[in-house]
């Protein structure tokens, strides 16, 4: 059995990429400290799988604490999820967030060196590409001054890979630019779990339509797009997970020294009043919205090309946005069941 390390392995993405790992035949071993995940989260998994994966509650930037990990289990490759995600609040504590991001990334790498451990796939997102000035965004697409301090730690973690690799280091690595994650597992036994009110469109609509929320604003409908809202490229989360067994998978054939980079996207975009229409016609119900005015730093459009990932990887979205939306509705209405 192939031991995988999953850093923020009880987050949103993390949490669905355990569940391809298993079902690809690797083992996933999770490392959360649950500073933005909840521990109800290894019940879910529990609930797909059939039976618990092994799960350490400790810190990333803890070098002491993660080397144990690594001496205590032969791992044939880490996923490195764990960081801190929110745009907004990375402008207002920057230090924590390139603490966290960064100094995390060390730790891995630094562990990986000493117990010789090769392959590691390193999320990063599109925020790298800010607004390009052609579409649809290919990795070659030049990266943009980043405009947070959360899309800046992506922008040098995926420098600090590319220098490692290029210096010579044993290790092959992959960095994934994730566009806008959204769905929830189809047995809605895991999902997203946003802390307070939630920043991202897709968690925003369920939490209205469920009453939680009064009623969502649309930020910006004067954009040059097709009915003048943002155009975003919605991926669904258990499309994503696959990408990374995919490039796992990728990388475990391969010898020698490797850094790669590749987009997970679905290729097409949807604007925001698209997002929202698809959503009543699933849900089966209108949603409470009005047209407000455009939120600092969002860019006007992106989508990905997403050639190179199918070619190389031979990875396709198989979820549509149909899909990701009742999924996580489903995935909501779970939720306030719950209570
Ligand atoms: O209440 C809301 C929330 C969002 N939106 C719109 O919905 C679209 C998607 O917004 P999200 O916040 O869901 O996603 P972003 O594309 O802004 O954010 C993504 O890109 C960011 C960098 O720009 C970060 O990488 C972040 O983690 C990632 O989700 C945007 O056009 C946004 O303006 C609304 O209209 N109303």
């Amino acid at each position: 059995m192939k031991n995988i390390l999953i850093t923020g392995g009880a987050g949103y993405i993390g949490s669905h990429t355990a569940v391809e790992l298993v079902k690809a035949g690797f083992e996933p071993i999770i490392l959360d400290n649950f500073s933005n995940s909840e521990k109800s989260v290894l019940d879910g998994l529990k609930q797909i799988l059939g039976r618990e994966l092994i799960c350490y509650d400790e810190d990333c930037n803890d070098r002491g604490a993660v080397a144990k990990i690594f001496e205590k289990h032969q791992l044939s490759g880490v996923i490195h999820f764990a960081a801190y995600k929110a745009v907004g609040e990375s402008t207002q504590v920057p230090l924590n967030y390139y603490r966290n991001n960064v100094d995390s990334l060390l730790v891995i790498l630094d562990c990986m060196a000493k117990y010789g451990v090769k392959d590691l796939v390193f999320s990063s997102s599109c925020t790298v590409y800010g607004q390009p000035d052609t579409l649809p965004v290919t990795e070659n697409t030049p990266r943009k001054e980043a405009e947070s301090p959360y899309g800046n730690t992506k922008k040098i973690c995926e420098d600090i890979l590319r220098d490692y690799v290029k210096s010579g280091a044993d290790t092959r690595i992959i960095s994934l630019r994730y566009f806008n994650p959204v769905g929830a597992h189809p047995t809605s036994a895991i999902g997203e779990l946003p802390l307070g009110t939630p920043n991202n469109l897709v968690p925003f609509i369920t939490q209205t339509a469920a009453g939680i929320r009064e009623k969502l604003t649309v930020f910006g409908d004067d954009y040059d797009t097709a009915d003048g809202s943002c155009v975003r490229d919605y991926i669904h989360v258990v499309d994503l997970a696959d990408a990374h067994v995919k490039s796992l998978a990728f990388l475990a054939q391969k010898a020698g020294n490797l850094y790669d980079i590749f987009n997970v996207g679905t290729g097409k975009g949807n604007t925001v009043l698209e997002v929202i229409n698809t959503f009543e016609q699933v849900a089966g119900k209108k949603l409470n919205y009005t047209i407000g005015k455009r939120r600092p730093g969002d860019v006007e459009k992106v989508w990905a090309d997403t050639g190179k990932i199918t070619e190389v990887l031979g990875w396709q979205p198989q979820f549509t946005l149909e899909d990701s939306l009742r999924d996580s509705w489903n995935w909501q209405l779970k939720l306030v069941e719950k209570g």
